[in-house]
């Protein structure tokens, strides 16, 4: 489908205002033609006197003539004006509510995609579709339609009018006119794709500028300042060369159709002026066809703005067009879950995915009963936080089952799946609002005294209550005024708050201090009872109570069952605890060494 006709799909909601729209441009552009054909009237007026058009329709003295024309030209203007008002603000609106139209239908899209097209797309390059691309958009709908309506109607009237006055000039200074339209949709053709270059050039651009700000730290940290410039450079340069290649071509637009304006009205000069000399022609109408052929053919030369910024516009709509093409999972489809219902047994049979050939989880087969605690240990790389994105189907495993309470997910509806989960996952995403605004974040009921209660389960209550403003600290954008361990602790307060039957801790303490740590452990204690608890965590002392441990290696579980019968068992975990039992050992001898 043609992009326009997608793009005024959206606007079947407006048809009465595009119909309006239509009627004010119109009736705008037929009063904006009469001065000229007043002038003519002028002219016939003070050069025939008595023998004028006016005389003959009654008011014989010349001046009582001039009035008359004075008074119309005045009311002329006063409609053209009003019209001009009023299909202005039409079309303006118009752009307004179809760009927010737009951009809402894209952000929800957006929203709806699934994890995996974020990971591996650039953030960037989604912000220019939501802000460049829509507002180039709103640009062309702002005047665009207008500007087309104009440029195609004051052709007809003019013409009509020519035809009326001397057919013969009307044919000959109508010739230059398809040429001049081909040319501009030759140019047309031309550009458009040089403008979804630049489009995209800009994109990469942006994508570019916004990973290098986020990182800004690391940047300082390694003085990597002038490497990062360097190639910020290069991309502006590609995306400059982009706009130079679509430059050639859009300037060449008006002094080609110029060139067949000027040849227009050559004709209509000499041609028309010797027919006149030949009284073959009265002045008047050849006044009228001399000053009319300005405005017949000097609008045209606007089609090369038109054309341009249809062509800037059609590149847009097709990258937002093309990101609306992805399909989305429906998040409300599929057999419900009443979350009060949910145990929380889980259970995985032989398992496989991979993301892309490299198979990342192998024949996984495991059973979390309802209400038992659990962790995922294992080399980093061995696939423990996939199995998590699997199970809150932010991707779809290849092969085998996940079952939970006995129902396969893939077949559940996903909001309720993912609404029966609490996720505190290794990258906390922090809200640009205050403390408060952070631990209600998606249970916006919640009262105070719940999230207060909440954070001190989380061990945050302390720190929390140092701040000047307490819960009503603002965090800055995505925390940032937040130490790590200070996220991590909101974000489990924030999962804690929502309650749900299954609580998952990706990591979730491995930026606090040990103190903390032991703390935070402990109020888990009490809030993982009547809860499945899934948490992955490096620091084995962390998770050593926990009712099973599942070892991971490879993307395979090579062990599991309880701390004790894995130590001694002595495989994997044996050694991977002896290593880190050894490191707190030695750390506890340089300490008594240092004392
Ligand atoms: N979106 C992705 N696309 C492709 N490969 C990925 C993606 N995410 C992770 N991987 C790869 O999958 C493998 C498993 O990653 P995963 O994050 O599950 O490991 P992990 O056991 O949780 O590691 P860690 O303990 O370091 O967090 C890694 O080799 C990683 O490079």
């Amino acid at each position: 489908m043609h992009p326009f006709k997608r793009l005024f799909q959206y606007s079947k909601n407006y048809q009465k205002d595009i119909g309006l729209g239509v009627l004010y441009s119109s009736i705008n552009k037929v009063f904006d033609i009469m001065p000229e054909i007043l002038i003519g009237i002028a002219i016939d007026t003070v050069v025939n006197k008595e023998r004028s058009l006016l005389a003959k329709l009654g008011y014989n003295v010349a001046k009582e003539q001039l009035l008359i024309l004075g008074v119309i030209t005045a009311l002329i203007f006063v409609f053209e004006s009003l019209f001009e008002y009023l299909y202005s603000v039409k079309w303006r609106n118009l752009a307004q509510n179809l760009q927010h139209d737009l951009r809402l239908d894209v952000y929800s899209h957006i929203q709806n995609l699934d994890i995996a097209y974020f990971e591996n797309k650039n953030t960037g390059n989604l912000l220019s579709i939501l802000n460049d691309d829509i507002n180039q958009i709103e640009r062309f709908l702002n005047n665009g339609i207008n500007s087309i309506i104009q440029v195609f109607l004051s052709s007809i009237l003019i013409g009509i009018v020519f035809f009326i006055l001397n057919p013969s000039i009307a044919v000959l200074s109508l010739l230059p006119i398809p040429f001049i339209l081909f040319g501009a949709f030759y140019f047309q053709n031309k550009i458009g794709p040089k403008y979804y270059e630049v489009r995209e050039n800009a994109g990469i651009l942006n994508s570019n500028l916004n990973n290098n700000i986020l990182g800004i730290a690391t940047i300082k940290s390694f003085t990597t300042e002038n490497y990062e410039f360097k190639k910020i450079e290069q991309l502006s340069s590609q995306y400059k060369k982009a706009n130079y290649n679509a430059i050639k071509f859009s300037s060449a637009i008006t002094p080609v159709i110029r060139m067949a304006v000027m040849f227009g009205f050559m004709i209509i000069l000499v041609y028309g002026g010797y027919l006149t000399l030949d009284n073959q022609l009265n002045v008047a109408f050849y006044s009228i066809l001399i000053f009319l052929s300005q405005r017949l053919l000097w609008p045209l030369t606007d089609l090369s703005e038109i054309t341009d910024n249809y062509q800037r516009s059609l590149a847009s709509i097709n990258r937002v067009m093309d990101l609306l093409k992805i399909p989305t999972k429906r998040i409300d489809i599929g057999q419900e879950l009443a979350l009060r219902n949910i145990k929380g047994h889980i259970e995985c049979k032989e398992l496989k995915f991979s993301y892309t050939n490299h198979t990342i989880l192998n024949n996984i087969s495991i059973k979390i009963n309802s209400g038992e605690t659990v962790a995922f240990v294992g080399t980093t790389g061995s696939g423990k936080s996939t199995l998590l994105k699997l199970l809150m189907r932010f991707y779809e495993k290849n092969s085998g089952q996940i079952l939970l309470d006995g129902k396969d997910i893939s077949e559940l509806n996903l909001s309720d799946l993912r609404r029966s989960i609490g996720y505190v996952s290794q990258d906390i995403f922090l809200v640009n609002g205050s403390i408060a605004d952070n631990i209600a974040y998606g249970s916006f009921q919640a009262s105070r005294e719940e999230i207060i209660h909440a954070a001190k389960l989380a061990e945050a209550h302390t720190f929390i209550s140092a701040f000047e403003e307490g819960y009503d600290k603002m965090v800055g954008e995505r925390g940032q005024k937040l130490s790590g361990g200070q996220k991590q602790r909101i974000a489990i307060a924030r999962a804690i708050l929502k309650n749900p039957p299954i609580l998952i801790l990706d990591e979730a303490t491995s930026a606090v201090d040990n103190e903390t740590e032991l703390a935070i452990q402990k109020s888990l204690e009490k809030l993982v009872i009547g809860r499945t608890t899934i948490i992955v965590a490096h620091r084995l002392s962390t998770v050593r109570h926990a009712d099973k441990i599942f070892v991971f290696n490879n993307g395979e579980i090579i062990e599991n069952g309880k701390h004790e019968a894995l130590v001694e068992k002595n495989g994997m975990y044996a050694s991977l605890w002896n290593i880190q039992m050894g490191e707190i050992n030695l750390n506890l001898k340089l300490q008594n060494s240092i004392v």
